[in-house]
C-alpha cells in the first residue's frame, strides 16, 4: 500500500493547520469563498474565490467536492487532485467530514485520514486568541459535537489538547517518519 494523500479533519481550532505544517508535506491549496483572515494570502492558505466562480466550477462537474461551512463555500477542484495523482508526490490537505469521505471513496487505501480533536474549551480559547469575535466563535463551535462525531471514519485520531502538545509533536513526527518523509 502506498499513501499519496494525507487528509486532516477536525473542528475549528482543533489544530489541523498546525499539525499539517509539522508533517511538512506539500499542501493541496483548496478554494474558499470566505474572506482571507489577517496574515493569510491567496494561493498559500486558500485560493480565495467568489461564490459564483465556485458554483460555476461545481456545475461544470469540475469540483471533486464542495461543502458549505457556516455560510461560506469550500471546495476541491478536480484538477488539483488529478495533479496529485499525476505527480505521484505525497501531499496533504484539510477537509471537513463530507469532503474527506469523498476523497476516501476515491483514494481508498492510498489516503491516510488523520482526525484532530481537542476539547471545546481549548478550541474556544484558541479562537478567541486568534481574534475571532463572540458571534463567529459561537457559530464555529455550534458544529463542534457533529464534527467530533464525524471523526469516526478517520484512520487515526490525535487528541491535540493544550496540555498534550509534547505528545502530539512526537506522534506527528512518528507519522511523518512512517510515511517515509
Ligand atoms: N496543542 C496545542 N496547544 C495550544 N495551542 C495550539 C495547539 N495546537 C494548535 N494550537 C493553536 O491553536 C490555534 C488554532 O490552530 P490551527 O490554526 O492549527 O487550527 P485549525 O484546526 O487549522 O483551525 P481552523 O479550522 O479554524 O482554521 C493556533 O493559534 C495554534 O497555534
Ligand atoms: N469539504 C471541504 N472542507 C474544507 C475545505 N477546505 C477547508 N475545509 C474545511 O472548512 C472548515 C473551515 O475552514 P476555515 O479555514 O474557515 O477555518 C475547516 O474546518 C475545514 O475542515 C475543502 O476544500 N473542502
Amino acid at each position: 500500500m502506498s499513501i499519496c494523500l494525507v487528509v486532516l479533519q477536525g473542528p475549528s481550532a482543533s489544530g489541523k493547520s498546525t499539525i499539517q505544517s509539522r508533517l511538512g508535506l506539500p499542501r493541496i491549496v483548496t478554494w474558499t469563498s470566505r474572506s482571507p483572515r489577517e496574515g493569510e494570502s491567496d494561493g498559500v492558505d486558500y485560493h480565495f474565490k467568489s461564490r459564483s466562480e465556485m458554483e460555476r466550477l461545481y456545475e461544470l462537474g469540475q469540483m471533486l467536492e464542495m461543502t458549505e461551512y457556516h455560510g461560506n463555500l469550500y471546495g476541491t477542484p478536480l484538477k488539483l487532485i488529478e495533479e496529485t495523482v499525476r505527480d505521484s508526490e505525497m501531499k496533504s490537505m484539510i477537509l471537513d467530514g463530507a469532503g474527506s469521505r469523498k476523497v476516501k471513496a476515491m483514494f481508498r487505501d492510498n489516503v491516510l485520514l488523520i482526525g484532530i480533536k481537542a476539547s471545546k474549551e481549548d478550541c474556544e480559547k484558541r479562537l478567541s486568541l486568534r481574534g475571532h469575535g463572540f458571534e463567529e466563535i459561537r457559530t464555529r463551535l455550534s458544529s463542534f459535537d457533529r464534527e467530533i462525531a464525524e471523526l469516526s471514519h478517520c484512520d487515526v485520531i490525535l487528541n491535540n489538547t493544550d496540555d498534550n502538545k509534547g505528545k502530539i509533536d512526537m506522534l506527528t513526527d512518528f507519522i511523518r517518519e512512517g510515511l517515509g518523509k
